[in-house]
Parts: C-alpha cells; sequence; structure tokens
C-alpha cells in the first residue's frame, strides 16, 4: 500500500541521521510535512515527541519511532458501519467532484450487498452532470443492482426520498446516494447539501443515516479543507479515502482525525469493486510510520 512507501521514507531518514540533535527533529518535522500532515500538525507532534524522547531518554531509532507511532494514534480513528437489520439506512456520499464518490458509491453497494444487507438501492443525487447519473446506473447494471434515478437537473432531495421509500417498502434496507460536489459554488452547494441533508434525516430511521465525506488521499491538505467546509455545512460522520494506491503521502487521514476529529471507515486502493476495505488503524499507523515489516 501507498503508506509503505511513507515509511520507506521515513526508514530512509532515520537512517540518514546518526544522532539525534536539534537538527534531526526540524527534519522529522519537514518529513511529516511532505506526508501531508499539515504544517501544524507536524511542529506539534515533532515538539511532543522531541520533549518526551528527552524526558524519558530514549535515544535508539527504533523507540523514537515506537513513541512517535503512540503520539499518532490518537489522531487515527477508524469507525465501522453496520446497517440495522429491518431499517430504512441511508448512506449519503459528500465530496467534491472527482474524488472517486460514484466508484465508492458502486464499491460499498457491492460489499454490503455481499454481505447480506438486502436491498442495497443506489441513489443517483447528483442530477447535476448527466454523466454521473449514467456511471452509477451503469454499476448497477453490472452489480445488479437497482439505482433509483431521475432525470438530469431534478431535486436530488426527490431521489433520496424516492430510494429510501423505496427501501422502506421492502421492509428495509440500505440506500447509498451519490451527490454532486461543486465547492467552488460554496454558498449554493452548502444550501443544497443541507436540503439533502434534512430529506436524507427524515427519510431515514433513527441512528440510520449516515455522512461520508470521500477524500482523494493524493489531494493532502486539501483534502482537509474540503472536509472542514464539508463538515460545517452538514457535519460528516466519517471520511473514505480514495486513491490510497495511488500516493506515498495518506497522512490526511491524520490530519482528519487531529483537526476535526473524524474517523475513516473505508479506503479504496484501486478502481476494482473490490479494491475496497474497512479502514483498520493500527495497519495504518503500523504501515504508515513503518511500525511493523
Ligand atoms: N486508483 C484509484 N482510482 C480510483 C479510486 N476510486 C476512484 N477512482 C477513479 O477516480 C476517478 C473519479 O472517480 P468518480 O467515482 O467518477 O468520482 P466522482 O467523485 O464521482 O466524480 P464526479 O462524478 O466528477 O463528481 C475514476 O477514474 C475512478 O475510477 C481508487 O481508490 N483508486
Amino acid at each position: 500500500m501507498a503508506g509503505t512507501s511513507f515509511a520507506q521514507k521515513l526508514k530512509r531518514f532515520f537512517g540518514l541521521h546518526g544522532s539525534m540533535d536539534d537538527a534531526f527533529f526540524e527534519d522529522l518535522a519537514d518529513a511529516l510535512i511532505e506526508g501531508d500532515f499539515g504544517a501544524r500538525a507536524a511542529f506539534e507532534i515533532v515538539e511532543t515527541l522531541e520533549k518526551r524522547c528527552k524526558t524519558e531518554g530514549l535515544t535508539e531509532k527504533s523507540e523514537i519511532l515506537g513513541k512517535l507511532g503512540e503520539l499518532l494514534a490518537p489522531d487515527v480513528r477508524e469507525c465501522s458501519l453496520v446497517p440495522e437489520i429491518g431499517k430504512t439506512n441511508v448512506y449519503l456520499l459528500l465530496g467534491v467532484n472527482g474524488v472517486g464518490k460514484t466508484t465508492s458509491a458502486a464499491k460499498m453497494a457491492h460489499a454490503y450487498n455481499a454481505q447480506g444487507y438486502v436491498p442495497v438501492v443506489l441513489a443517483a443525487a447528483d442530477t447535476f452532470r448527466a454523466a454521473a447519473i449514467e456511471q452509477l446506473q451503469l454499476h448497477g447494471e453490472r452489480l445488479s443492482l437497482r439505482v433509483v434515478a431521475q432525470a438530469h437537473g431534478a431535486d436530488p432531495g426527490a431521489v433520496i426520498y424516492d430510494a429510501a421509500e423505496a427501501v422502506r417498502s421492502q421492509g428495509g434496507g440500505l440506500v447509498i446516494a451519490d451527490t454532486a460536489g461543486r465547492l467552488h459554488n460554496k454558498d449554493n452547494l452548502v444550501r443544497e447539501l443541507q436540503k439533502i441533508d434534512r430529506i436524507a434525516a427524515s427519510r431515514s430511521d433513527h441512528g440510520c443515516y449516515k455522512k461520508l465525506l470521500v477524500l482523494d488521499a493524493t489531494t493532502g491538505q486539501n483534502g482537509l479543507r474540503q472536509a472542514e467546509v464539508f463538515h460545517e455545512a452538514v457535519g460528516v460522520d466519517a471520511l473514505i479515502l480514495t486513491k490510497y494506491d495511488s500516493t506515498a503521502r495518506g497522512g490526511v487521514a491524520l490530519a482528519a482525525g487531529r483537526e476535526l476529529g473524524l474517523p475513516v471507515a473505508f479506503v479504496g486502493t484501486g478502481e476494482g469493486y473490490g479494491d475496497f476495505s474497512r479502514f483498520s488503524a493500527s495497519k495504518y499507523l503500523d504501515e504508515f510510520i513503518g511500525l511493523t515489516e
């Protein structure tokens, strides 16, 4: 996985530095910034690390790396999303254009369907782009899953309403809704999201509505800013980190956990339906900073 590349860099970095002097910690902060931790977080972590190493007398590289992992652990959160059987569950996928929302909606639908959470219905609530509706319909055909869609330009709230009712009429199930994400028109986006949010909340059963923000792991700190916008607009429950196969960084999971307290639910690691797995905080940390191998 991509995190290994960052771990390798970190290992190399530890190998290059002969002694744990001030320059070591400064360079470590730079390495963390390069890995997308965000400047503030990187400096805070390294400052704490340096103090701890001094007070606890840690000088061995392995000890320092272990301590770094310990300091980062509270910022990496995982969450498991389990639809309630016999209830109307609505999982809304949020995110800016191109991050992989539609693909993630299909991958998620495939995964939950395989686990027996039936019916799983895809809702094409990105009505802004005709191609997004078609793309979701194509996934639905390939996966033999129902896609609730309306015409291009239709009210996205109405699509979610219909999808939720379709599931309810079958005695419960899971709606996975794709949405539009035009961040350049932020005010409109926020208004539209808030409307969708009200409808999804009112049409799903209590505790069965989740808002998942899809973040492209390759966009680094930009991803954190997107998370802030969406979180402020409607409140995000968890993240889906996509394109984790194409980045050597991936620190945005840590930054979002640290800055916004958001957990990660899933990780996308390719374009196939199966390239999708539940996020494991311990595995991420181990791979990311190279505690294992
Ligand atoms: N390598 C890789 N590519 C991915 C992953 N997830 C999605 N993609 C690709 O990213 C591109 C964009 O994905 P979409 O699902 O169309 O993104 P979207 O957010 O729905 O985009 P819009 O419909 O434009 O809003 C596609 O080419 C996907 O195949 C992933 O985990 N890894």
